[in-house]
Order: C-alpha cells, then sequence, then structure tokens
C-alpha cells in the first residue's frame, strides 16, 4: 500500500468527503475495521483501557470501543478531557456509546486511570491532528502510559499513530510506546522511519477510503494485499511443481546455519531442499538435518554439477567461511545461471570482490543486515539515511536488495521501495536471517520473481515471528525453528486478514445508508 504523508492523507479524506462519504462514516469504517483487527490480533484476554482524547482520533478509539463491547469485551474508557470540551464527532460517539452501553465504567481526567485492570491499552488521545512536540497534562499523561506498561505489563495499541509522534518527531521525543499500530488508510510516513520504530511497534493497516493518494514511490509491505499472491495449491501437483533449493552454507563451528534456511525453505512449501557442505562438516550436517532435507558435500563435482543443474534457485552463505578456499568457492557459484540469493559471509565476500556483480546472469536477491550494507557500500549510514542508500545501491545492478532492520526495505530499480511492517524483538537472535535466506529461495523456487519473493518473504518471515511469539506468550526466547514452525500460520493469517478487510468493506454501503439519512 502507498505510503503518504500527511497532508496526503488530509487530502484524501477531504476528497472522500466531497463526493459523499461524510466524516462519520469514515470514522465507523474506520473503528470497525480496526476492532476486526483488535479482536483477531490481541487474543491473550479480551479486556482493554481506551484511553480517549477530544479530537476524531478519540471518536475513532470510542467506535472500538463499542465494537468490542459488542463481542463482549471487558472495556473500561478513560476520558482525557472533559465532556463539554470534546469534539463534535468524538462527543456523539460518545453519546451513542452511553446510550447503548448504560453501565459502561468511564474515568474522566484528573481521576487516576484504572491502569491495572485490563491486558491492553488503547491510545485513541491524538492521531494526526498533533503538531508539535507534546507539553503540559497530555505529556504527563503519557509519560504515565509508558511507565505503567513497564510495571503492569499490559499491551498498547495505539490508533492511527502513537499519540505525540509526527513528522518532527525524534528518536528521543517523548510519545506513546506502542506494540501495535493500527494506521488509518494509509501509512503515514512518520510511521515508517527506522529510528522511531521503538514507539510505533508493529504496523497494521487498515484500509478505509476508496479513492486513492498520489503515488508516492514508497510502499508498506501489509499481509491482506500480499495474500493475493498466494492463491490455494492446486490439487492437480506434484513436488516438481514446488521447485528445488539448493543452500550452499556451513562450515567447522557453523553446522547449524544451512539447517536453519533449509528447514524455513521447506516450511515455506519448496518441492526439494539440498544443504551442499564442505566435505568436513558433511556428516554432522547429515545428522543434525531433518530427514526430509538432502545433503551433499559440495567438492563431489559429479553431485554438484548433477544437483546444481537441477536447481531452481540457488541460496548461498549461511556459516559459509571467509578463506581463500571459500572465496574460492563463492566465485564459482557466483558464475551460476541461476537466479541468486546471497547472504551472511557471501555478502561479505561480495564485498572484497565487487567485479563478480558483472557476473550475475539471472536475477540475484542480496539480504545484508547494515553492517553487511555498510561493508557493501565501504561507507558508514545512519538509520535516517537508509532509504536513500536502498534505492541508490540498486541502480544499475540486477538485484533486489532486502536491507535488514527493524522495518526491513525491500529495493530493486525501477520499482517502489517497500518496507515491512510485521516481526518484533524476539527475531534478533542468531539464526534469523537465516530462515530468512530459506524463505525468499522456497519463494523463487515456487515461481515468485525475486522482487516479488523478497516482498512476500520477508513480511512472512516477521509475521511467523508475531505469530510465535503470541503463542509463546513471550516475545523473549524465540528461535528461528519457532519461525520456521510458525510460517504456515503466517500464510493462513495473510489469507483470513484478507477476507477479514473484504468482509468489512461489504458493510460499507450499509454504514452510508444508515449514517448519510441521520
Ligand atoms: N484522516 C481521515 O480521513 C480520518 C481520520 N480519522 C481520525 O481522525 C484523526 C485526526 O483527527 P483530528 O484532526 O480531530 O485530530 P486528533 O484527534 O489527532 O487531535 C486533535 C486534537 O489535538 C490537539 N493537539 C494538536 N497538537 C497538540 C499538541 N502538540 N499537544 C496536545 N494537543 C494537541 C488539538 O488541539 C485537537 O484538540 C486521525 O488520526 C484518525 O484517528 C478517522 O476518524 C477516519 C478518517
Ligand atoms: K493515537
Amino acid at each position: 500500500m502507498n505510503i503518504v504523508d500527511v497532508q496526503g492523507i488530509r487530502k484524501l479524506e477531504e476528497e472522500e468527503i466531497a463526493s459523499g462519504t461524510p466524516a462519520e462514516v469514515l470514522m465507523e469504517r474506520a473503528g470497525r475495521m480496526a476492532a476486526a483487527f483488535v479482536e483477531e490480533y490481541c487474543s491473550r484476554h479480551r479486556s482493554l483501557l481506551a484511553i480517549i482524547g477530544r479530537g476524531n482520533n478519540g471518536g475513532d478509539g470510542l467506535v472500538i470501543t463499542r465494537e468490542l463491547l459488542k463481542k463482549g469485551w471487558v472495556v473500561y474508557v478513560y476520558l482525557t478531557a472533559e465532556r463539554a470540551k470534546l469534539g463534535p464527532l468524538c462527543k456523539k460517539k460518545l453519546d451513542e456509546l452511553v446510550q447503548n452501553f448504560p453501565d459502561l465504567a468511564i474515568f474522566e481526567y484528573p481521576t487516576p486511570a484504572p491502569w491495572t485492570k485490563a491486558d491492553y491499552v488503547l491510545d485513541s488521545i491524538l492521531g494526526i491532528g498533533m503538531k508539535g512536540e507534546l507539553q503540559g497534562e497530555l505529556a504527563n499523561l503519557v509519560m504515565e502510559l509508558n511507565e505503567k506498561r513497564n510495571r503492569c505489563f499490559f499491551e498498547t495499541i495505539a490508533v492511527d499513530c502513537p499519540t505525540g509522534l509526527w513528522e518532527g518527531s525524534k528518536h528521543n521525543s517523548l510519545a506513546v510506546v506502542a506494540d501495535l499500530t493500527i494506521a488509518i488508510g494509509y501509512g503515514k510516513d512518520f510511521l515508517f522511519r527506522e529510528e522511531l520504530s521503538h514507539f510505533t511497534g508493529r504496523i497494521e493497516i487498515i484500509p478505509i477510503f476508496e479513492k486513492s493518494p498520489s503515488y508516492s514511490g514508497f510502499e508498506s509491505l501489509t499481509g491482506w494485499e500480499l495474500a493475493c499472491l498466494f492463491p490455494f495449491r492446486s490439487y492437480y501437483s506434484h513436488k516438481g511443481n514446488y521447485g528445488r533449493v539448493v543452500i550452499f552454507g556451513g562450515s567447522i563451528g557453523y553446522t547449524g546455519a544451512p539447517v536453519m534456511a533449509a528447514q524455513a525453505a521447506l516450511r515455506i512449501g519448496s518441492g526439494l531442499v539440498y544443504i551442499g557442505v564442505p566435505q568436513e562438516i558433511y556428516s554432522i550436517v547429515a545428522t543434525k538435518v531433518f530427514p526430509e532435507c538432502l545433503v551433499f558435500p559440495f567438492e563431489d563435482k559429479r553431485l554438484f554439477d548433477a544437483v546444481v543443474s537441477q536447481a531452481s534457485v540457488v541460496a548461498m552463505g549461511p556459516g559459509f567461511g571467509l578463506e581463500k578456499k571459500s572465496e574460492f568457492f563463492f566465485r564459482t557459484l557466483m558464475q551460476l545461471d541461476k537466479p541468486l540469493v546471497i547472504d551472511a559471509d557471501c555478502l561479505t565476500l561480495l564485498a572484497r570482490n565487487p567485479e563478480l556483480y558483472e557476473e550475475i546472469k539471472k536475477w540475484a536477491v542480496l539480504t545484508p543486515h547494515p553492517g553487511e550494507m555498510k561493508r557493501l557500500l565501504r561507507k558508514e549510514f545512519s538509520a535516517e539515511e537508509r532509504m536513500e542508500i536502498a534505492k541508490s545501491f540498486v541502480k544499475d545492478k540486477k538485484i533486489t536488495l532486502v536491507l535488514k532492520g527493524v522495518r526491513t526495505l525491500v529495493a530493486q530499480e525501477g520499482k517502489a521501495l517497500f518496507v515491512n511492517t510485521s516481526g518484533n524483538p524476539g527475531l534478533s537472535t542468531g539464526g534469523s536471517g537465516d530462515s530468512l535466506l530459506g524463505i525468499i529461495a522456497g519463494l523463487i523456487a515456487q515461481g515468485f520473481d525475486p522482487f516479488d519473493a523478497a516482498r512476500c518473504g520477508v513480511w512472512i518471515h516477521g509475521k511467523s515471528a508475531d505469530i510465535a511469539a503470541e503463542k509463546r506468550k513471550t516475545k523473549e526466547g524465540l528461535l528461528p525453528m519457532d519461525v520456521a514452525e510458525n510460517i504456515s500460520a503466517a500464510l493462513l493469517w495473510m489469507r483470513s486478514d484478507l477476507r477479514r478487510v473484504l468482509d468489512q468493506k461489504s458493510y460499507w454501503n450499509e454504514i452510508q445508508a444508515y449514517y448519510a439519512a441521520k
């Protein structure tokens, strides 16, 4: 989905209203769609403390509250402003809510908020109406909310954007620290800045507009949009239809890395997965790996030729090694007339031998983390510069770049720059990159073009980690194997998210007829 700036979203809102969709209808679309996502994503318990601001962001929060109450959630409402000072739509939604749920617990500033009551806190204090840094009472409230999150251990869900965040925010600004941000309509550009990811957490984007904004060349990876690339498998198929992945990697001390990549390649649905390893670790890897995977020593020329000639994609790098022998073999792999996925040590070898870019025959995907990217560029860069760096790096190269980070970027010359929304800090552990390599290679093997494989692979990898963390009830201790084991669940969520969006959209005429007639 297009990423837009605040002016762009305001323009879109004006256009929708001018063409006959009242602001209240947009608010209803937003609140109902957001509630449907909260209901699905926040499965821990079903209790919510909704902190309501006086503008339309607060109005959205009240619609979400109403919808969750209808579903049987326990909800507490906290008003940050006196009722007389609420904006007209916000006030209208509060009146509606009280009419429908007269026994609802409503707390009002300056009464202390009941922080210990709920598993989730909804931040619908301020949205894109916010300008400048937070000050005064609201600043105190946001500080208290952040502090209580670390004491009462609720998760914070920000509506549209974390309160306090705006275009001018810096990493040390005061803003709500959210676990999940539900961006309304389109993702606003500042939500995707790497240095502000501490505030935004995971991002979900929900559609509310019929019209599209002007093309920005900058897009978010959104599960329900990517789902269209994943139709159900045909029953009339066999393993040959799902491709052969060949992974080269492993060295003494690094026998697990190619295995983790292979596990992910299998779980994303590849037909066959091979691991080529040096002879000296062959027997270790062969006993470590699961039975579905075929392991071979790559020095065996006959085996190498037989496996590689049949390969749909060649992935290289996990635990590959950097010695002369590894470098020599890397050169051989770079000559192959196959789609390549290049990671880890092979990126370092490529950085040492930049003339090898010229050898790339079919399209290659490079998956550097920031340290490897600096090696490839031979220069330092800051979090703020990543997007420009990614765009300029792919110029005139036959590559798709996956620049890893909290907001992993996917870039290819002539295409929009994509930024990821899924994933969590549980991925900050050794081996996560190996799983990503396996997923991307597995998608290429199944016929995805490298750019789509990179876009989908990045999102699925993050989403699998989100689901794994949810199942484990904690982000600590997440392992690459947990990520691989939840790839199928990520595919399911991607598809059911699309159904949820389409289902919500199916009510839009009804909402329009009801509110436009009032
Ligand atoms: N853009 C759209 O098309 C839609 C927007 N909606 C919601 O409406 C929101 C925007 O609503 P509003 O324009 O009413 O604005 P907000 O609800 O974001 O905030 C408005 C209030 O913030 C105050 N404010 C501004 N800067 C401040 C600061 N630095 N410190 C403290 N207070 C400050 C203003 O005085 C005003 O009272 C969006 O974020 C979204 O949640 C939805 O209702 C659906 C449609
Ligand atoms: K908010």
